[in-house]
């Protein structure tokens, strides 16, 4: 069931997708997390003004939302962004668990004025040696050490 709170912070999503885009940060996306109710971050796209590729919307608010609770996860939290994620934001937003997303414009949407993710999923799909960005392997042996050796770390935090 979608509530009036709901729907309160998605209009602040999208109002934060306005604001980004008008004040030049980047592309037109806003997020909020909110935590028993509350909005604990917020964000909207800085790509272009941070020359920061992964300074998507969600990205923005997942950092800020993980600062404010001095935590890796986002246990309980709710995540409403004014467009569908991307499958980067998709990937932070797996790792950083919150319960649910709320979206407003679609992925369909977004390709339409030009944010099309559906090179990336095409990537994914393919076999490594087919992807249009080459992916070299080298020095697996060494790098495998590493890992031996997470995998009896004392204290290791698992996430
Ligand atoms: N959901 C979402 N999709 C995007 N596509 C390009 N940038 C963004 C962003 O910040 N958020």
């Amino acid at each position: 069931m979608i509530t009036e709170k709901d729907k309160q912070f998605i209009k602040r999503a999208i109002e934060l997708s306005e604001k980004g885009m008008d004040s030049h940060a980047g592309g037109p996306f806003g997020a909020v997390i909110v935590k028993n109710g509350e909005i604990i971050a917020e964000g909207f796209n800085q790509v272009t003004s941070s020359n920061d590729p992964t300074a998507h919307a969600e990205v923005v608010a997942i950092r800020k939302a993980c600062k404010q609770l001095d935590s890796f996860q986002l246990d309980d939290c709710i995540i409403y962004t004014s467009c569908e994620p991307c499958p980067m934001c998709l990937g932070a937003i797996y790792w950083a668990r919150p319960k649910a997303v709320y979206y407003a414009c679609t992925k369909e949407d977004a390709a339409e004025i030009g944010f099309d993710d559906h090179f990336i999923y095409d990537e994914i799909d393919k076999n490594i040696e087919n992807r249009n960005i080459k992916f070299i392997n080298l020095d697996r042996e060494e790098g495998r050490k590493v890992f031996k050796k997470w995998e009896t770390k004392k204290g290791r935090v698992d996430y």
